[in-house]
């Protein structure tokens, strides 16, 4: 860890919500953890009638503190803030969190942790008004697949679901359950941004807020919206990648618009604490630059059902017309991919004079179809990059190798963040 990180002990505290010392009945629990937020316009959105709020009771330790109690969130600033810190020490921002003490953990403990994130030498995006996503990122350059676009700190990161136990008021419907959850999530969320810079709150209010009717405080409907899952390995062990996720919200990425044909990809760098956004394919300046919401490899009826609670109906090529080659290809990317796996171990069966083009001929239509239905970030994408350059090899093509080589390096590079062969 760099010494900045850790300039004095008068650094801004971390601070935690007490153990909450009424129990949560059996019933309320299992209705929490199954519960799905409302969206659209919800007739009983709000605070329900009679749910009364508690104070939430706050411990303070040292923001550099890594050894707390099992099972303690905490709210916390990384970099860490001193009192003499400001907005402008750091040029990729400051992120508030709400996370547990197992990653608080697992964030310090990382090689390399308060390294600077990766900068380019040239801005790279501009923030536009569209005709009707409203404000997009466009590419003010042109970009080769695997660029790094900017590097960005989440203005916000907290757990994907929410976390606290609220009591449970005696003949309460799902709904009000479902509101009185949202109402208190709301509260945690206000003092995570309580906490920012001024400038870092401004910019957080400003983000766009699709879910301003379905009973989401402000702040959980800007996270909702804009919300990105950080990935990787930045989940809560014990609870598994799905129900210990974390959600971060950027300033400049959450203004990138949806498609089903992704032309970005971004990854998250736990030493730098930031986000890397790249190109999956060559773009061209001025292109709009699109991140999916949702999974592609799904049909377009599927996707758009995914992508209502964003209030987007997607107008890509691939879901716009008949989509019936688009749907045909996206359901069955992993059985296409496995038959040319399965061509290629019985193809370096023969002997290198009997090695024909009747694993290549597949595995460059198939490719071609990826890239024509706008399915680069799609790893299996990738790993066909990494057959061909195989064959390519095999038949002595050292050229084909070469190029294939450098394609997969780069696709890599913009998926993950890092070179994976
Ligand atoms: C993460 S924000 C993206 C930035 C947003 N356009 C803005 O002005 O800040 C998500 C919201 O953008 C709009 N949006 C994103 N992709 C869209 C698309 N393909 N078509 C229409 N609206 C879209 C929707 O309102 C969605 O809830």
């Amino acid at each position: 860890m760099k010494r900045g990180f850790l300039k004095s002990a008068k650094a801004q505290k971390t601070f935690y919500p007490a153990e909450d010392e009424e129990p949560v009945p059996d019933l309320f629990k299992q209705l929490v953890k199954g519960t799905k937020l409302s969206y659209g316009k919800v007739k009983e959105a709000g605070r329900p009638e009679g749910y009364q709020t508690k104070g939430v009771e706050m411990k303070e330790t040292a923001a550099e503190c890594v050894d707390h109690p099992e099972g303690t969130k905490l709210f916390t600033t990384i970099p860490i803030q001193y009192p003499d810190s400001t907005y402008e020490d750091q040029p990729v921002g400051w992120s508030e969190c709400f996370i547990s003490a197992d990653i608080k953990r697992m964030i310090y403990e990382t090689p390399g942790f308060g390294r600077s994130p990766p900068s380019p030498n040239r801005l790279n995006y501009r923030i536009e008004s569209t005709p009707n996503m409203g404000l997009g990122m466009f590419a003010a350059h042109p970009l080769k697949m695997g660029d790094l676009i900017l590097s960005e700190r989440p203005l916000l990161v907290v757990p994907r679901s929410m976390t606290m136990s609220i009591g449970a008021p005696v003949g309460f419907t799902p709904e009000q359950y479902r509101q009185a959850l949202m109402f208190e999530w709301e509260k945690y969320l206000e003092m995570a941004v309580n906490r920012m810079f001024p400038e870092n709150r401004k910019a957080y209010y400003a983000l766009a807020n699709n879910h301003s009717e379905d009973g989401s405080g402000r702040i959980l409907g800007i996270l909702r919206t804009n919300g990105y899952d950080v990935g990787g390995d930045f989940y809560d062990k014990k609870l598994g990648k799905h129900d210990g996720a974390y959600s971060a919200t950027c300033d400049k990425m959450s203004r990138l618009n949806h498609s089903c044909r992704p032309n970005v990809s971004h990854s998250f760098d736990i030493a730098s604490f930031s986000f890397q956004l790249r190109p999956v394919r060559d773009i061209q300046a001025g292109e709009q630059l699109f991140y999916s919401y949702c999974k592609c490899d799904q049909p377009a009826a599927a996707r758009q059902k995914a992508l209502e609670p964003y209030g987007v109906r997607c107008t890509c090529e691939s879901c716009l017309g008949d989509a019936t080659e688009s749907d045909e290809l996206r359901t069955h990317i992993t059985p296409r991919f496995m038959a040319i796996q399965t061509a290629y171990v019985h193809w370096l069966q023969r002997p290198p004079q009997q090695r024909d083009d009747s694993v290549l001929k597949p595995a460059l239509a198939l490719l071609s179809a990826f890239e024509r239905d706008g399915l680069h970030s799609n790893r299996y994408y990738s790993l066909l990059l990494d057959t061909i350059r195989e064959v390519y090899s095999d038949l002595g093509d050292k050229e084909s190798a070469t190029k294939y080589a450098r394609l997969l390096r780069a696709c890599s590079i913009a998926c993950t963040g890092s070179i994976t062969r």
